[in-house]
């Protein structure tokens, strides 16, 4: 690696937040599967995006026919998938994009190995703190059942682990509350911290 040099570009990443009129960041969504993180983070982009945001989101299951089609569930290849997704949406960041991540992302370690990629600030943890009774009574892919019955391992929250985040952002809870409020919640923290300009939103929310 020593013998490859950075070439350091004319357009950085502030001329291209600039010319979209947006403060570039990932929202990192992180929780069991059946918590609501695809559902909430389609949501939002689908709020950020009607107010005329330029923004991307990357789905796990999406992520895993393409990219990380050649990762299964060990912890190796979890940690491998989230660096390669981290990576992604880091070079999305620096595109000047507002990147919305939905990964189950199990472990505090690959979660902080992927805020050290960015800027303070621009790594946003949203917790989905979704209680596993609730994600398993939903079971919407059926996969907590295969999981009870044994039919697949390594499965989160059941045969593998998942560590509840200590330091996020942000803490969501589906199971209470309807999505439009859950979606305000997000807005009206983005709005707070200064990363959207709310007078932009108003047209649509
Ligand atoms: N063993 C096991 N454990 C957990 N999840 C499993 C497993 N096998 C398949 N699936 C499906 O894969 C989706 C999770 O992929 P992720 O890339 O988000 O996982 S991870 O962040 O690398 O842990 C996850 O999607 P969501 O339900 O949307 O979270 C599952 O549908
Ligand atoms: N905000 C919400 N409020 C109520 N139910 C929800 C909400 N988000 C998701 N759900 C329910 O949970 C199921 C799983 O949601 P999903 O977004 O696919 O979770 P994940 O991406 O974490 O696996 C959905 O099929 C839906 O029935």
């Amino acid at each position: 690696m020593s013998d490859i040099v950075w070439h350091q570009h004319s357009i950085d990443q502030q001329s291209r937040a600039e010319q979209k009129g947006q403060n570039p960041i990932l929202l990192w969504f992180t929780g069991l599967s059946g918590s609501g993180k695809s559902t909430l983070a389609g949501a939002l982009e689908r709020a950020l995006f009607d107010a005329g945001f330029h923004t991307y989101l990357l789905d796990g299951d999406n992520v895993r026919h393409g990219l990380c089609k050649d990762l299964g569930f060990s912890s190796e290849d979890r940690d491998e998938n989230l660096r390669r997704v981290g990576e992604v949406a880091k070079l999305m960041v620096d595109a000047g994009l507002v990147v919305l991540s939905a990964f189950i992302s199990p472990t505090r370690e690959e979660r902080e190995r992927v805020r050290a990629l960015f800027e303070a600030g621009q790594f946003i943890e949203v917790h989905v703190s979704t209680p596993i009774e609730v994600c398993e009574a939903r079971d919407p892919k059926g996969l907590y059942s295969k999981a009870r019955a044994g039919e697949i391992k390594d499965f989160t929250g059941i045969s593998a682990p998942y560590e509840v985040p200590t330091a996020a952002e942000l803490t969501i809870d589906t199971s209470k509350g309807d999505l439009a409020n859950q979606v305000r919640a997000l807005l009206d923290y983005l709005a707070a911290i200064q990363v959207i300009d709310s007078e932009k939103l108003k047209a649509v929310v």
